[in-house]
């Protein structure tokens, strides 16, 4: 049987040389957060001149915190994105995927097999990873590592990547473990906060390829 190519996507790009470096090392999926109190925000005019650097190469991910429709749609008509990632209840999907016709994404934080996501939920795809330690400011993107042997006793049919504290270093012991078909990282391709190393961005993409 042939083994399926993992997906990879980096998340966070806010710079020309971050987009440039996750286009050229191939990666699956770019992510473009719209979550103001991150350090990786864009506005959507900035995300329109990133997106229009390349045509084609990486689908562009909108990552959203509880957004509102009109917020999205707003964005929307600046900046054309192939998928929603969103920090919402899972009750909020339906209409998500309804109103915009785009596959939508739930971020999910697991700590206990009752947070996994349960099998006919209606989202298109998850991004799973450790639940935001006490007193973030943001869901996600805090570089913690999710719990690596519960995730692996988890089965779906969807996609799903595995996030949270990601980096070259650790991302095929974190797919093997898991056995997740994708990955998604931001900090861990990062110098500081929301600086982008394009270095580290073609070694994560690399690692991912080698599985
Ligand atoms: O990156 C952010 O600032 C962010 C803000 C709000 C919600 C999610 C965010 N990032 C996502 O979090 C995970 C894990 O990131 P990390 O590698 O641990 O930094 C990833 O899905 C990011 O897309």
């Amino acid at each position: 049987m042939m083994a399926l190519r993992r997906k990879v996507k980096i998340c966070g790009i806010n710079s020309p040389a971050s987009f440039d470096a996750v286009v050229e090392a191939g990666a699956d999926y770019l992510g473009f957060v719209f979550f103001p109190a991150s350090p990786r925000y864009v506005t959507p005019g900035e995300a329109a001149a990133l997106a229009a650097r390349h045509a084609g190469g990486p689908l562009r991910v909108g990552l959203f915190v509880n957004p509102g429709l009109d917020e999205i749609d707003e964005i929307l008509q600046q900046v054309s994105l192939d998928i929603l990632q969103v920090h919402a209840p899972v009750e909020a999907i339906a209409a998500l995927r309804n109103r915009f016709g785009r596959p939508v994404w739930r971020a999910v934080g697991v700590a206990t097999p009752a947070d996994f996501p349960a099998p006919d939920e209606v989202s298109d795809g998850y991004v799973v990873e450790a639940k935001p330690p006490p007193g973030a400011t943001r869901p996600g993107g805090n570089a913690v590592l999710a719990d690596w042997n519960l995730l692996s006793t988890w089965r779906t049919q969807k996609l799903w990547l595995l996030a949270g504290g990601l980096n070259p270093g650790n991302v095929i012991t974190a797919m093997t473990q898991t056995n997740a078909p994708g990955a998604d990282v931001s900090s861990g391709v990062e110098t500081a906060p929301g600086e982008k190393s394009p270095e580290l961005i073609r070694q994560f993409v690399a690692a991912v390829r080698r599985l």
